[in-house]
């Protein structure tokens, strides 16, 4: 997690403040990721109504980062949070249950990633959001147990695509 957070940051390297949102699906880990940055811990969490906002330095940088609530009934709020963005941290589970269940079409999963792909896609076509520096990351790999060959295969065909 620390290295694809790193290249982020790495990308904005040279200015002093700069301002992040972080969004994706509901549970996606949002929060945990926020704290992880804010005080290196991991914390219990509680879905968000709302955000959480957090200042967190790296080198000279100074980040804002903002962790909407990714509910359904939260995710029109979104676009309020995109004016003067500077970066866009999106994030979704891709624990390996899910991405197997993907893979074998079982529906429910299915809907859950093309939902957060068709949330992605409408946040980056949105004219605030053009000149964002965008790190999507995939959450929750540590969950793979007995899923791990079929994880495997998937994460590969996603690389591919
Ligand atoms: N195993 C595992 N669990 C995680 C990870 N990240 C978050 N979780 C768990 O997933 C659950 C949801 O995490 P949150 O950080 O609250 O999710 P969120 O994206 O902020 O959710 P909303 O606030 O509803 O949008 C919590 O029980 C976390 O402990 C991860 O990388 N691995
Ligand atoms: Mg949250």
């Amino acid at each position: 997690m620390g290295q694809a957070f790193r290249k982020l940051f790495d990308a904005f390297f040279g200015n002093s403040e700069m301002r992040v949102v972080m969004l994706g699906l509901d549970a996606a880990g949002k929060t945990t990721i926020l704290y992880k940055l804010h005080i290196g811990e991991v914390l219990s969490t509680v879905p968000t109504i709302g955000f959480n906002v957090e200042k967190v330095q790296y080198k000279n940088v100074m980040f804002t980062v903002w962790d909407v609530g990714g509910q359904e009934k939260l995710r029109p709020l979104w676009r309020h949070y995109f004016n003067n963005t500077d970066g866009l941290l999106f994030v979704f589970k891709a624990d390996s249950l899910s991405l197997c269940r993907s893979m074998l079409s079982i529906p429910w999963t299915e809907r859950e990633l093309e939902k957060a792909k068709q949330e992605f896609q409408a946040i980056i076509k949105d004219p605030f959001m053009l000149h964002s520096v965008i790190l999507v990351f995939a959450n929750k790999q540590d969950m793979i147990s007995a899923y791990r060959f079929c994880a495997s295969v998937v994460r590969a065909s996603l690389l591919y695509e």
